[in-house]
């Protein structure tokens, strides 16, 4: 038991009145999570979240150190040079979608995540850290670690680089702000990283005044997030803005937070992963600019048209996974996967979004931090002795199918020390609900093992037949040629055969919007799964739709068979699945463990702030 536990146990009166403040926290917040109290003002709230994340690891002794406040030029966001060169065609599709359900936004983006179950965080999310940095966790890395490609005003911060990689450090340079682009095909619409591949650009011509603030979607514990029009090109963004207000704690930590985020999201480009586009510093606010995907949060559509049906689960979960396994490709683990971090565009389509607590995980660093949303967090997080790793955001997706199940994450009859107890201190495993297909049932328990080390990888669960069902269901529907504003490849321009020199084929394989196997790549019908599989719209895509005649056309086809075992029911057991040779080339997976620093031994433990 962690010791951060032992003394919420009733060690100290005051871990004790931190412990119950949280909780009572996570109860108002699950009172107004439940009965769909979601603040809809199209005004932006006065940021009242005095502390935002309670995390320690920006609250930590080695924390910020102030801003450079005689820089008081607008200028732009010095950021990492992307090692990808390519730019996506994503935030085409991002803002024609964008465009076309404008009043769906106004009805409802408007914080639409404000009041869903949870702890501290502004929407549900407990995000006390457990693990404050100190000299004892700088890893063998950390002497390498560039500098964080901050804007000179927020260099004091002494933050991580999120990614911790070397080679995408360009302090003296410009992120380019987008231009919306002009039509999906024309090469003039992808000037938005431009300045990743050239040389910083001149502010004159980073287009800062074409974006106009529009409306205002929606808070989150770390910025406000408007809605951008670019009036010459009527195209739209969303603007997730931060003050910056010098000797500001709440403001610096708020800043380090987006800046985290700026420096993972620069460096990903993947259809169901939210594009950025760029970032502003001014002499106020520091703004990233991001693709806008206009339907709302899962957890929003839930509060509105309630649980999804399966159809819809597999499709999302499939495509949630997609964006996990290109992530978890590049060693960065989000750790902060729920309904509330996944928007669904008007066609179904879906982007991972807020960053803010992704990681890039190497050999050399174990996390050890307390973060995440409480329901939604895996059991090894909360108990945080040895660190955790890519597997979290595993049992969180497990977590969110179940959300999408029932309207509610697992555990959520519990309040939030309640539930912390029973995800990280019992053997208790989440209740499924009855009417969810075998499949469906195997597959959220793979994801909820309590042993990170035998959840299956997220390449892994692409393989699992509750998704294989789906990608049949579509390929057997007779989708309009030109359905998909976008090819296959998607969004992003990434060589979908050798994006990455030097890595193996089934590392390149992970950077497909869609993993298939390469068993499923050789079958020619397979093939054709994952080119109908990765068009956007589909006629069992939109929960919306979920009762409509389309899905009712849906063929469903067999479970695949060879994933039947003899003498099982349904063709499989967990144990098997986890081991099962045909579905996972050991060499060939990027195993969990792989990823995982133990440090026993370690000084620190888990406290809670
Ligand atoms: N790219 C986007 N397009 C459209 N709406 C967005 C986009 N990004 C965020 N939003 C909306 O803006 C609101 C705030 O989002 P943000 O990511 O800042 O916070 P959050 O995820 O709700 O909360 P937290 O930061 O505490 O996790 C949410 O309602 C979210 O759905």
């Amino acid at each position: 038991m962690p010791t951060w536990w032992v003394k919420k146990c009733g060690k100290t009166k005051d871990d004790n009145q931190l412990l119950q403040n949280k909780s009572r926290s996570v109860i108002d917040k699950n009172s107004r999570g439940i009965t769909g109290d979601n603040k809809t003002s199209a005004d932006p709230p006065t940021p009242s979240r005095s502390t935002p994340r309670c995390s320690r690891e920006f609250a930590g002794a080695s924390g910020f150190s102030g801003f450079d406040s005689d820089s008081t030029e607008k200028k732009c966001h010095p950021l990492p040079r992307p090692s990808i060169s390519s730019f996506p065609n994503d935030q085409v599709s991002g803002s024609t979608s964008g465009s076309a359900s404008v009043s769906s936004v106004s009805s409802s983006g408007s914080a639409d995540d404000q009041g869903q179950l949870g702890g501290c965080r502004g929407n549900g999310d407990v995000k006390f850290n457990a693990a404050p940095r100190s000299p004892e966790r700088v890893s063998p890395m950390a002497a390498t670690r560039p500098t964080s490609p901050l804007h000179s005003r927020l260099s004091g911060m002494s933050l991580d680089s999120s990614t911790g990689r070397n080679d995408d450090v360009r302090s003296s340079e410009c992120h380019r702000l987008p231009l919306p682009p002009t039509s999906p095909t024309s090469p003039s619409a992808v000037p938005v990283h431009g300045s990743r591949i050239g040389g910083g650009p001149e502010p004159s011509s980073l287009g800062f005044s074409k974006w106009k603030k529009g409306k205002f979607l929606g808070s989150g514990t770390f910025g406000q997030v408007y809605q951008g029009f670019n009036s010459e090109k009527g195209k739209m963004c969303a603007i997730k803005e931060v003050k910056v207000i010098s000797d500001d704690k709440t403001s610096k930590e708020c800043l380090k937070q987006l800046n985290q985020e700026i420096n993972v999201l620069s460096q990903l480009c993947h259809p169901n992963i939210v594009q950025y586009y760029g970032s502003e510093l001014s002499e106020e606010t520091l703004s990233v600019y991001l693709e806008y995907v206009s339907g709302g949060s899962i957890y929003k559509l839930l509060q509105e048209y309630g649980p999804f049906t399966e159809p819809v689960i597999q499709n999302y979960t499939r495509q949630i996974l997609a964006g996990l396994a290109y992530l978890h490709g590049r060693n960065t683990v989000h750790r902060d996967i729920k309904g509330a971090n996944i928007l669904v565009d008007p066609n179904g389509e879906i982007k991972l979004v807020d960053f803010g607590m992704a990681k890039h995980v190497t050999a050399y660093s174990t996390m050890l931090s307390f973060n995440g949303s409480p329901y939604w967090m895996a059991p090894e997080v909360i108990m945080n002795n040895n660190g955790y790793t890519l597997a979290v955001d595993v049992w969180s997706l497990g977590c969110t199918i179940l959300e999408m199940a029932t309207s509610k994450p697992p555990w959520s009859q519990f309040e939030g020390v309640a539930a912390l107890f029973k995800i990280g201190n019992s053997k208790d495993t989440p209740e499924i609900p009855d009417h969810l297909s075998n499949d469906a049932k195997n597959f959220i328990r793979l994801c909820l093992q309590r042993n990170p080390a035998l959840r299956p990888t997220a390449f892994q669960l692409l393989e699992h037949p509750f998704l294989r069902v789906h990608a049949a269901r579509v390929a057997n529907t007779i989708m309009p040629k030109d359905a998909s504003p976008r090819p296959f490849d998607g969004s992003c321009t990434l060589p979908t055969r050798e994006p990455y020199p030097g890595r193996s084929s089934h590392e390149n394989y992970l950077t497909q919007p869609l993993a298939v196997s390469s068993r499923a790549i050789k079958s020619p019908s397979r093939e054709n799964i994952r080119a109908i599989t990765s068009l956007p719209v589909s006629p069992c895509s939109s929960p919306l739709r979920q009762l409509g005649p389309a899905y009712k056309s849906c063929f469903l086809s067999p479970p695949h068979p060879s994933y039947t075992f003899p003498g099982q029911d349904n063709g499989y057991s967990l144990a098997e699945f986890a081991v099962s040779p045909f579905r996972v080339k050991k060499d060939a997976m990027i195993e969990p463990s792989s990823f995982r620093a133990q440090t026993p031994n370690s000084p620190l433990r888990s406290r809670l702030v």
